[in-house]
C-alpha cells in the first residue's frame, strides 16, 4: 500500500459537496465535473438529507464521474452508503466520519485496509492520536477560518497542524479556506484543503479550483517530509 503521506490523493485540493450550492442532480453533476477537470485531488459527497434514494442517485453517478478522473470520492457521514457503493465501485470509494458519527474502528473493518477514511479532530491531538490509532488514512481539524457553510463549528487553532505532524497521517484544513487563507493553512501544515463555498459557491469553479491551487503549491508547509 502507498505510505499515507504519499498517496498524492491525499495532497491538494479536496472539494465537498454542499446540497444548498448545489441542488439538484444537473447542478451538482456539472459542478463537480468541472471541480475534477480542473484537477481537485479529492471529492466528498455531503449531504444531509434523509432521502436515501436521493443520496444513492447522486453518489452513484458521483462515483461514475469520479472513476473517470481517477479521484477517489468520499462519503461523508454514512458508512452503510459507503458500504454499498464500495461494492459497485471497489477501493476508490471512501468515508469521512466526525466525532458523533459511526467508530472509525468499525468502518476500518467493514470498508477494509485500502479504504480512504478520514476524521474530524477538530483541534484535538488527542483526537488525532486515537483516530490514527483506529486506522484513518487523514486527519481534519478545524473549523480554521469564518464559514459560510458552517458557521457553527467550533473554532480552531492552526497551530494544531504542526502539533499533529509526527503522526505521520496527512493533515486536512477546513473551514473557510478560500484564496485569502488557504496559503495560511498551508503554511501551518496542512497537505489538503477541504472546501465548499470557496469552489461550489464560486460563479467559476475552474478558476477557483486552480486558484487554489496553485496556492498550495507555493507555500511550504511546516513539518512535511
Ligand atoms: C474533510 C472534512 N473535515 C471535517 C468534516 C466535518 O465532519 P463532521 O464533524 O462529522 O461534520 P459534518 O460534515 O458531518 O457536518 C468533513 N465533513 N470533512
Ligand atoms: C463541513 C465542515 N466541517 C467543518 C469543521 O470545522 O469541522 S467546517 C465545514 C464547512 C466547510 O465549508 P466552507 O469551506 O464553506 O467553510
Ligand atoms: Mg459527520
Amino acid at each position: 500500500m502507498v505510505a499515507a503521506l504519499d498517496n498524492p490523493a491525499l495532497r491538494g485540493i479536496y472539494a465537498i459537496t454542499d446540497s444548498h450550492l448545489l441542488p439538484d442532480d444537473r447542478s451538482l453533476l456539472g459542478a463537480c465535473e468541472t471541480a475534477l477537470e480542473a484537477g481537485i485531488a479529492l471529492l466528498q459527497y455531503r449531504d444531509k438529507s434523509a432521502d436515501d434514494a436521493l443520496r444513492w442517485r447522486q453518489s452513484d453517478a458521483l462515483a461514475a464521474l469520479c472513476e473517470r478522473h481517477a479521484v477517489p470520492l468520499i462519503i461523508n457521514d454514512d458508512l452503510a452508503l459507503a458500504q454499498r457503493l464500495q461494492q459497485r465501485w471497489g477501493a476508490s470509494i471512501g468515508l469521512h466520519l466526525g466525532q458523533e458519527d459511526a467508530r472509525l474502528s468499525e468502518a476500518r473493518e467493514r470498508l477494509g485496509g485500502a479504504a480512504i477514511i478520514g476524521a474530524t479532530c477538530y483541534d484535538s491531538t488527542r483526537l488525532a492520536t486515537a483516530a490514527a490509532q483506529a486506522g484513518a488514512s487523514y486527519l481534519a481539524f478545524g473549523r480554521f477560518f469564518a464559514s459560510k457553510t458552517k458557521p457553527e463549528a467550533s473554532p480552531a487553532r492552526l497551530s494544531v497542524l504542526s502539533e499533529v505532524a509526527t503522526l505521520g497521517l496527512p493533515r486536512v484544513a477546513i473551514g473557510g479556506i478560500d484564496i485569502d487563507t488557504a496559503g495560511q493553512a498551508r503554511a501551518a501544515g496542512a497537505e489538503m484543503l477541504a472546501v465548499v463555498h470557496a469552489i461550489f459557491g464560486m460563479p467559476d469553479i475552474a478558476g477557483a479550483v486552480r486558484a487554489l491551487a496553485t496556492a498550495v503549491d507555493a507555500t511550504a508547509a511546516v513539518g512535511q517530509r
